[in-house]
């Protein structure tokens, strides 16, 4: 199976995850898309859906799938995302689409992460892919210059503006070794709003798009 097709395969695994007469949350990027448009075949058995961007939320009205407003739910049973990396432990690095502050606030409050990725994206120890941060525009060259003393290479998304109205630093040249310490860590600079590891809060199940069906591991 190419790529495409992988990330089609474990988006339509997860369809047998949703529950009936639930909210979905929504993650974003070309494998949650691959998801939406699942969704839309079930889309009169559930109550709607949480977007954890602009762009979710536009592609599930075009669907004629409702967008709920996180505020307006208690909770949340379950919330399909892509990832940029994932390991067999369900840590990642998100945000290769600059969604990365949304979804790790849709992912805390679901209760359950699910991921869907191609067969590509498993790796053994994350960091290959640059890890974006999410900073407050003015802080960026303070922000810039923590990272670096943290042994990281920042560079700025050039032309970038994530949907909060911030810059994102991709930052490269990073082992995780420990990626909760390096999360808590990168979190702690002042003027940083979120990182795109997702190690505290991993996913639950992933469900991996593989040459032939997919394969599922939970934690
Ligand atoms: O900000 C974007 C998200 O974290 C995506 O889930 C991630 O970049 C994976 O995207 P894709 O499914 O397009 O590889």
């Amino acid at each position: 199976m190419t790529q495409d097709e992988q990330k089609r395969a474990a988006a339509q695994a997860a369809i047998q995850h949703i529950p009936t007469g639930c909210v979905v949350g929504v993650g974003t990027g070309s494998t949650a898309n691959y998801f939406i448009d699942e969704l839309s075949n079930i889309k009169h058995k559930i109550d709607g859906a949480v977007a954890s961007s602009e762009a979710t939320a536009q592609r599930l009205r075009g669907h004629g799938i409702e967008v709920i407003d996180l505020n307006s739910i208690d909770a949340l049973p379950v919330y399909v995302d892509g990832t940029d990396e994932i390991t067999e432990h369900l840590a990642m690095i998100k945000g290769g689409g600059g969604a990365l502050t949304r979804e790790k606030i849709v992912a805390a409050v679901a209760k359950k992460f699910i991921c869907i990725a191609d067969q590509g994206k498993l790796v053994p120890v994350l960091g290959k892919f640059p890890l974006p941060v999410e900073v407050i525009p003015m802080a960026r060259g303070y922000v810039a210059r923590e990272i670096t003393r943290l042994g990281g290479e920042p560079v700025l998304r050039q032309g970038f503006i994530t949907d909060n109205g911030n810059i994102i630093l991709d930052v490269h040249g990073l082992q995780i070794l420990n990626p909760v310490e390096l999360e808590t860590a990168l979190n702690q600079i002042t003027g940083v709003v979120t990182n795109g590891l997702f190690a505290k809060r991993g996913a639950d199940v992933l469900l991996l798009g593989l040459d032939t069906g997919t394969r599922t591991i939970v934690t």
